[in-house]
């Protein structure tokens, strides 16, 4: 499924218009009857319904539901909050329609908003959609603040008003209990502070062009996405069909970090894994890590010809950050390897991001924000304000593969394609599932159709395997990243035999 921005939304309409010369009151008609059949979920026709109507089309969404709900004997009326000259045009004749069809029409300053809501059931929020921008201006304001009071079940028609196009730290929206969202989720679902407004979500069809939607450069990365795009394991391959990964990291005091690494590339597909650690950390790993070969860890030892039997090299998890691992990881990024670099080693990258430009292959980084604000120079809370954007500009000035680890997993490309995941929980917040994480990329990032979809796929089945346990024996407070990758067996069933995702599993 793809995520639209406002301004590719606003895209697609005007060429369904141009292109495709489908009226826009058709797309508004078809709007808010798709967005009423969705609704009738919600309500019986004993519950009084009131529709809050604004300035833009979103508005007009709402005359049409209203008069849809009405017309099939629901106790619907519509609350305007402008007058019928400050509307849009579009909005101007649906209003007109719901009052041919006799619809009850109440104006606010006719009235005591919060009074007039107290025998209300259900208010569908017709306010603002993606046309609003920055905060929501008076009087409106006072509006959303006495709807968000009201104690009532409050229904979202496309977005929360006031969501839209607003930075995050300045933000009165709209406390959904539900959205019903046009064609393709925006990217506020996904961001932490906008999240919150969208309570439940549903995605509804108006009938735009397909074709036109699927020009997004934002996927929400999906069941069938990871099942379209995963290699498949033919009957009579042997391990060296799969990648050879070298796993360089581990240092005496965290020597989990690289055989969690180790696990998760076995456990995600690989053929086989080499072990480059500390002998300090040696003894530790040994033990218990059976399909693991080992290497002394020497920069030394780096040479092209060295690395020949590998394909992909994961580096940094619990790497010391000294001079000799400041020296190890300078002389990884020359080699000529596919590389994904993490943790202590996105630490050690920081101090020198010109190393990137000159690598020769591909490079995957996989930071939380706390790194991605050193890689960046930006402050984490900018980061979370526009993760998209930061995400896209990054990989792009850089030419890698950047995956900004979060309850919003986004991994990018160097072109600045985005892919969105949506499973894991909080019990993936703790130490060693980013280990974990980075043996499963390394894994994947080969051998699926695309490094993209083969980043998307290992973030996607590490989530789920983590909602998987939760699902089972385990909570998201005592889940740790071993039994994160105990679950990926029935993580892989579950993508492979069954649809557990008919719509978007959003949290
Ligand atoms: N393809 C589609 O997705 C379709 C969506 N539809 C619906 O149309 C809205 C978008 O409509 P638009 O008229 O462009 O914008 P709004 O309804 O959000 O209203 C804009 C309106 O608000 C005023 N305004 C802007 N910023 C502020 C502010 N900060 N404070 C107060 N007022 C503000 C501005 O002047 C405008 O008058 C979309 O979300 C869908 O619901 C179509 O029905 C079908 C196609
Ligand atoms: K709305």
């Amino acid at each position: 499924m793809r995520c639209m921005t406002e301004s590719e939304m606003y895209e697609v309409d005007r060429k369904s218009a141009e292109d495709y010369l489908l009226p826009t009151t058709v797309l508004m008609e078809n709007a808010g009857r798709a967005l009423a059949d969705g609704l009738k979920s919600k309500l019986s026709k004993e519950m009084r319904i009131c529709v809050v109507t604004g300035p833009g089309n979103n508005g007009g969404d709402g005359y049409v539901l209203a008069r849809t709900l009405l017309n099939e004997g629901y106790a619907v009326e519509v609350l305007e909050t402008v007058t019928e000259a400050e509307m849009s045009t579009d909005e101007q004749l649906y209003r007109q329609i719901y009052l041919k069809y006799q619809g009850t029409l109440t104006k606010v300053d006719d009235v005591d908003v919060a009074a007039y809501l107290v025998d209300k059931d259900i208010i569908v929020d017709a306010l603002f959609g993606i046309g609003l921008t920055g905060r929501v201006r008076a009087p409106f304001d006072q509006w959303i603040e006495t709807i968000n009071q009201s104690g009532k079940c409050v229904i979202s028609l496309d977005v929360p008003s006031g969501v839209s196009s607003v930075a995050a730290d300045d933000l009165l929206a709209i406390r959904a209990n539900h959205t019903f969202i046009i064609e393709a989720p925006k990217p506020s679902l996904f961001i932490e502070a906008t999240r919150p407004f969208y309570g439940e979500v549903t995605v509804v069809s108006i009938g735009l062009p397909k074709k036109e939607l699927l020009q997004s450069s934002l996927t929400v990365w999906q069941q069938e996405d990871v099942k379209q795009t995963l290699q498949k394991r033919e009957p009579f391959s042997h391990k060296g069909n799969y990648v050879h990964l070298l796993v360089i990291g581990g240092s005496a005091f965290m020597p989990g970090s690289v055989k969690l690494t180790s696990t998760g590339a076995y456990r995600t597909g690989a053929g086989l894994v080499t072990v480059m650690t500390s002998e300090e950390a040696l003894p530790m790993l040994a033990n218990g890590l059976n399909e693991v070969m080992y290497q002394p860890l020497e920069p030394e030892a780096l040479t092209d010809e060295a690395l020949a039997k590998y394909d992909v090299i994961a580096c940094g998890m619990g790497l010391s950050e000294t001079a000799a691992g400041r020296a190890l990881l300078s002389r990884v990024l020359e080699t000529k390897k596919p590389l994904v670099i993490d943790a202590s080693g996105l630490n050690l990258l920081s101090e020198d991001l010109s190393r990137l430009e000159r690598r020769q292959a591909l490079t995957v980084l996989t930071p939380h924000p706390k790194e991605m604000a050193r890689l960046s120079g930006l402050s984490v809370a900018a980061i979370k304000r526009q993760p998209f954007r930061v995400v896209a500009d990054f990989a792009k000035a850089h030419q890698v593969y950047l995956v900004l680890k979060g309850a919003m997993t986004l991994s990018a490309s160097p072109s600045g394609e985005i892919n969105i995941n949506t499973t894991g929980n909080s019990g993936l917040s703790k130490g060693g599932s980013g280990d974990l994480l980075t043996g499963m990329v390394a894994s994947r990032v080969l051998s699926d159709d695309t490094p993209l979809a083969g980043i998307s796929n290992a973030v996607f089945l590490h989530g789920l395997a983590a909602d998987l346990a939760v699902s089972d024996r385990h909570s998201s407070y005592d889940l740790t990243a071993t039994e994160v990758s105990d679950y990926l067996g029935r993580s892989f069933q579950a993508v492979l035999r069954k649809n557990i995702q008919a719509s978007i599993n959003i949290k």
